[in-house]
């Protein structure tokens, strides 16, 4: 029987991107979800990676993704609800409808999806099947700029609790709470050194230890409802 897929949420750039072609590499069906086609999505797709359409910025949006899923496959091995959107505090008029975005794409969707999809892991063949959330180290702390993402973040860290304690023994539910991992285009070197220093690390890693922590929980057995922090460091500073 060939191997369950794992779907990676808004995976077609960096630590999505990353963890899809890692996965591959590992010999994993992979399958991901994008919301802008681009020309770097035929990387993807020519080393056999499925990708599906999905916006999660409605609900109608989020349970169409599901029916293109549940088409395209009959189980999975993991979920890694990855899809976000680093949305800045709007003022104003604005402000409800991004909190409203923010809470559907960081938490109606891993919710929905979990939900619907939770038939899908069970139909997995082996032995362990896992959940994912990618939250974080805002989480602990909340952030005076991005008040709503880390409030819906928070949301879906305790989405992790929940559905471990629901899941379990079957299916293992953990989060991964990152905090600067690589910058985004357009940041310059003042906000990299400023960004650096806000670790003990003094370090941007890149994706590369997001795998790494992805692929632990990926293959240990014993661990649900956890997050585990990658985050150098910033609360030591
Ligand atoms: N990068 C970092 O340093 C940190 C990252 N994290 C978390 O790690 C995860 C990965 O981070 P990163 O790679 O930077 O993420 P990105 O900001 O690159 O976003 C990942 C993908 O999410 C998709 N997405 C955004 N909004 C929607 C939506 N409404 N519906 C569907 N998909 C959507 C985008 O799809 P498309 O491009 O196709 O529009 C994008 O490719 C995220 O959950 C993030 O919050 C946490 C702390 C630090
Ligand atoms: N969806 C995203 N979430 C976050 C991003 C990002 O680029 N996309 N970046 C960060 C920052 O690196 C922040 O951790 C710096 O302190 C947070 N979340």
């Amino acid at each position: 029987m060939s191997a369950s897929p794992i779907l990676i949420t808004g995976g077609a750039q960096r630590l999505g991107r990353h963890c899809a072609e890692r996965l591959r590499d590992d010999g994993h069906p992979v399958i991901i979800s994008y919301r802008r086609e681009r020309p770097e999505l035929e990387a993807l797709r020519e080393r056999g990676i499925v990708t599906l359409p999905a916006d999660f910025s409605s609900e109608a949006g989020i349970l169409d993704f599901l029916a293109r899923l549940k088409a395209e496959t009959s189980s999975l091995r993991a979920i890694v609800h990855n899809a976000s959107d680093w949305a800045p505090d709007s003022s104003g008029a604005e402000a409800g409808a991004t909190f409203e975005r923010l809470f559907r794409v960081h938490m109606l969707a891993p919710y929905l999806i979990n939900l619907h999809a939770r038939e899908l892991l069970e139909a997995c063949s082996e032995p362990q099947r896992d959940i994912v959330h990618m939250t974080d180290y805002v989480v602990q702390k909340g952030s005076r700029k991005h008040a709503a993402y880390a409030a819906s973040k928070a949301g879906l860290a305790n989405l992790t609790l929940s559905f471990a304690a629901m899941y379990a023994p079957t299916i293992q539910v953990n989060a991964i709470a990152p905090a600067l991992i690589m910058l985004n285009e357009g940041d310059d070197e003042a906000y990299a050194e400023k960004a650096r220093a806000k670790s003990a690390m003094e370090m941007v890693p890149g994706p590369g230890v997001i795998y790494q922590s992805l692929r632990y929980l990926l293959d240990n057995r014993y661990v649900t409802g956890v997050t585990l922090p990658v985050d150098g460091g910033r609360h030591l500073r």
